[in-house]
């Protein structure tokens, strides 16, 4: 198996006065999360272990205060932590000397914030070449590449504007151009679309997904909405209180969450693009007959229709063998909730 890009292990970062007190020889001393806050201390992360496989989208989920940023910060090499190591490409990050960090960080990894840090100064070619010119590329070469970007991400023609004459979703773009100009193999994005409209945030959401379609990045995205994590994700961490709760596929996440906490976190998701044949199936199959066929892989809501309209079950095939059926009585299950209460029940 080829080693992750980005791994945790064992990392916590602790804030407060008495932290140094519960850090010896790079762990912390005790294991109870409580003890530390009763002794004033937050631990903004605490023992996080995590692999960021190549070329995946990787999403960090929870609520306000749960520790999103402090590990993406973690991760990025921006805050190190208190115990604990992170791997990037199997070397500790925080074991490099500051000159080598800063060219990661230059030629490595691309960030885009909420907030989207354009310099006000500059029109969107001169943000979009900025890292171009950190790392020291000539003139011509940077603005080649940051036509190139502007072009990606839709901007064509705004190359002379400056910031204040962008919308949002078009400033969040020129964030998008910049962070990627430097063909990082590591994209970072905290909450990038929460200042923007439902509509726009979508569009955008389509755009890193068309984005990495193409360009294939290892990518940390932080959101705590879990349609916009289904949307983006491989897998999703959920974090709460500073601990990681639980990391798998959506679908993992809603057919065997880890905790209540995760139950109670999925119960919103949308199901029908979540789930697959495979895990509604009942096993083994009848013997037949069948209303049609669907493959093990296939989301729900695309042969919602065609269950609805059969009063036959659908044989759910894999290897070119049926191993399951599924019947309408299913669906409402599935769009639903199998514990779905009314309100005010
Ligand atoms: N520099 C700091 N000094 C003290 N406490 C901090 C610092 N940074 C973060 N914390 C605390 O660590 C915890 C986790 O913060 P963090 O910003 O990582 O959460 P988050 O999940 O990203 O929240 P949000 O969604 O609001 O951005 C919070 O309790 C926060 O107050």
């Amino acid at each position: 198996m080829q080693h992750p890009v980005l791994a945790c292990r064992q990392v916590s970062r602790l804030y407060g006065a008495r932290a140094s007190e519960f850090i010896k020889d790079g762990h912390i001393t005790t294991d109870n999360v409580q003890t530390l806050q009763e002794a004033g201390i937050t631990p903004a992360i605490f023992n996080v272990d995590l692999d960021i496989e190549r070329g995946k989208t990787f999403v960090i989920m929870g609520l306000s205060g749960s520790g999103k940023s402090t590990l993406l910060r973690c991760l990025a090499g921006l805050t190190p932590p208190s115990a604990g190591q992170i791997l990037f490409e199997s070397k500790d990050l925080f074991g490099f000397s500051e000159a080598d960090l800063i060219q990661i960080h230059r030629h490595q990894m691309g960030m885009v914030f909420q907030h989207f840090a354009l310099l006000p100064h500059l029109t969107v070619l001169g943000n979009v070449a900025f890292p171009l010119e950190i790392q020291g590329r000539p003139r011509a070469e940077r603005e080649e590449i940051a036509r190139q970007m502007i072009r990606l991400v839709g901007l064509e023609g705004r190359e002379h504007r400056f910031p204040a004459q962008l919308s949002g979703g078009q400033q969040q773009r020129v964030g998008i151009a910049r962070s990627l100009a430097g063909d990082p193999d590591v994209w970072f994005l905290d909450e990038p679309f929460s200042a923007l409209d439902p509509l726009i945030r979508r569009e955008m959401q389509a755009e890193v997904i068309r984005l990495q379609g193409m360009l294939k990045k290892t990518i940390v995205f932080i959101t705590h909405d879990f349609e916009e994590a289904v949307r983006v994700a491989d897998r999703i961490a959920i974090m709460k209180d500073g601990l990681v709760e639980q990391i798998g596929t959506a679908e993992e996440l809603l057919v065997s969450p880890a905790t209540d906490y995760v139950r109670a976190f999925t119960r919103d998701a949308p199901r029908a693009h979540i789930l697959t044949a495979r895990s509604i199936m009942t096993t083994p199959p009848p013997a037949g007959p069948f209303g049609g066929e669907v493959s093990a892989t296939d989301r729900v809501i695309s042969f919602a229709r065609q269950l609805d309209a059969s009063s036959l079950p659908l044989a759910v095939i894999e290897d070119n063998e049926i191993i399951g059926a599924i019947d309408r009585a299913m669906l409402l299950d599935i769009l639903i909730g199998p514990n779905a209460q009314a309100v005010g029940a």
